[in-house]
């Protein structure tokens, strides 16, 4: 008889068998040796070593210290490992001789997260109507809130990859060029209007080649996971320098990212319909019928706290542009796709105002400032905390957890 206590799920956990997101963690015990993990439950396969005790054919990817090479392996991959993992952990058996030989081992605070993956090209899109509309308002009051562009293309800029970090990782605030608008030069020093941006972020694997279109179909054969995502905004920094070439140093610093990805086989109880079109689009883009892309939406509830308590709960089923038309789009140029490419949604806004996704939008631009127990926020101040999570519905009206992203402000040097 093993000594290990039972591990198993309850069929409302967030992380049962349905779900199954992939990490990277370390133990206290083996600080220097990072390995891929399967979260179920509140604990973590070593699912390196378990493919290895299985023979499993794809025991070597899986023994990597991040997930590029599993990224690289390609969607054949990601769906044998999903079906084998899956069977492992639903056989209790299985699962409690895991425990007894140390692969299955409990999430406590021996095991730390590390960033899953190394990010190769990073990608922001502004895929949120609501949100775009807003800051076209605030930005520019005196032109329309959308740009002409807007609804015939997903609008996106290529961000920093070297500055994505894991949750928990403290976000140092940004110091740079701020200018008022009635000043006549900009001054320098600490961002005074420190924000946040509550996006999903998507995982790509499966290398292409240059000159490749990827067409919204080839979604599954490139998205290997969905991760939240906290891109960081320095509101003054951006305001004064993004004309005309767009965001730079104001959301460059840092970005975060949760530390499981969801694989996207765990959401088709999530996928919906994207919202109405007012503007008929180009072949590549076109939904529903066109696309032979159905239902390329996702129904992820988010939930955004500042300091523990919640300040938004913004829908990602409000999105205007889907993931697949994201991704046609960043490679009809043929721009090549690389294993560990990430790219955002784009700020998650809905229609009412507590389901904004930042603050710029939630306080407008500091006009109505948001109201906490220890008192009110317009901008981050330093040691503010913020969390981002989420769920989405799964089979049999259960719910699939996307864990959270979390930071903390720490003072500019
Ligand atoms: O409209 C602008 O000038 C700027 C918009 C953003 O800050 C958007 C951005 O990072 C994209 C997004 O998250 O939706
Ligand atoms: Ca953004
Ligand atoms: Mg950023």
């Amino acid at each position: 008889m093993s000594d290990v206590s039972l591990p198993d799920v309850a069929e409302d956990d967030l992380y049962g068998p349905d779900n199954l997101p992939y990490g990277v963690y370390t133990t206290d015990a083996a600080p220097d040796r990072r390995r891929i993990g399967v979260r179920y439950g509140s604990w973590v396969l070593d699912v390196g070593a378990a493919a290895a005790a299985a023979d499993h054919p794809w025991a070597e990817v899986l023994s990597a210290p991040s997930l590029n090479p599993l990224l690289a392996a390609g969607r054949p991959a990601w769906r044998e490992v999903r079906a084998a993992v899956r069977s492992w952990l639903t056989d209790a058996a299985r699962r409690e001789q895991l425990a007894a030989d140390g692969l299955l081992l409990p999430l406590d605070a021996s095991v730390t997260l590390h960033l899953p993956f190394e990010v190769a090209d990073y990608v922001d899109f502004y895929a949120s109507e609501h949100h775009a509309s807003n800051l076209g308002r605030i930005f520019r009051p005196d032109s329309e809130p959308l740009t002409p562009n807007w609804k015939h293309m997903p609008i996106g800029y290529h961000g920093r990859a070297g500055t994505v970090v894991v949750s928990g990782t403290p976000v140092k605030r940004p110091s740079g060029q701020r200018k008022a608008p009635d000043a006549p030069v900009p001054d320098f020093g600490p961002s005074r209007r420190l924000d946040i941006e509550a996006e999903v972020g998507f995982v790509v694997g499966g290398a292409t080649e240059p000159g490749t279109a990827v067409p919204q179909t080839a979604l599954r054969d490139h998205v290997f996971g969905v991760c939240l995502l906290n891109d960081w905004s320095a509101r003054d920094l951006q305001a004064w320098e993004y004309v005309p070439l767009g965001p730079f140093l104001g959301k460059s610093f840092t970005t975060s990212v949760s530390a499981w990805i969801t694989p996207l086989d765990a959401l088709d109880h999530a996928r919906t319909e994207p919202p109405a079109r007012s503007h008929e689009l180009l072949p590549y883009l076109a939904d529903g019928e066109g696309s032979g892309v159905e239902a390329a939406g996702l129904d992820l509830r988010i939930t955004v706290r500042l300091n523990g308590e919640v300040i938004s709960e913004p829908p990602f089923a409000a999105m205007y542009w889907t993931a697949a038309q994201q991704l046609a789009h960043m490679t009809v140029n043929g721009a090549t796709l690389r294993p560990g490419d990430l790219f955002g949604s784009g700020t998650v806004s809905g229609p009412e105002v507590a389901t904004r996704g930042c603050l710029l939008e939630l306080t407008w631009a500091g006009r109505d400032p948001v109201e906490l127990s220890t008192g009110k926020r317009t901008f981050l101040e330093d040691g503010d905390e913020v969390t981002l999570s989420a769920w989405a519905p799964g089979p049999n009206g259960t719910r699939i957890g996307l864990g959270e992203v979390t930071g903390r402000i720490t003072p500019a040097a």
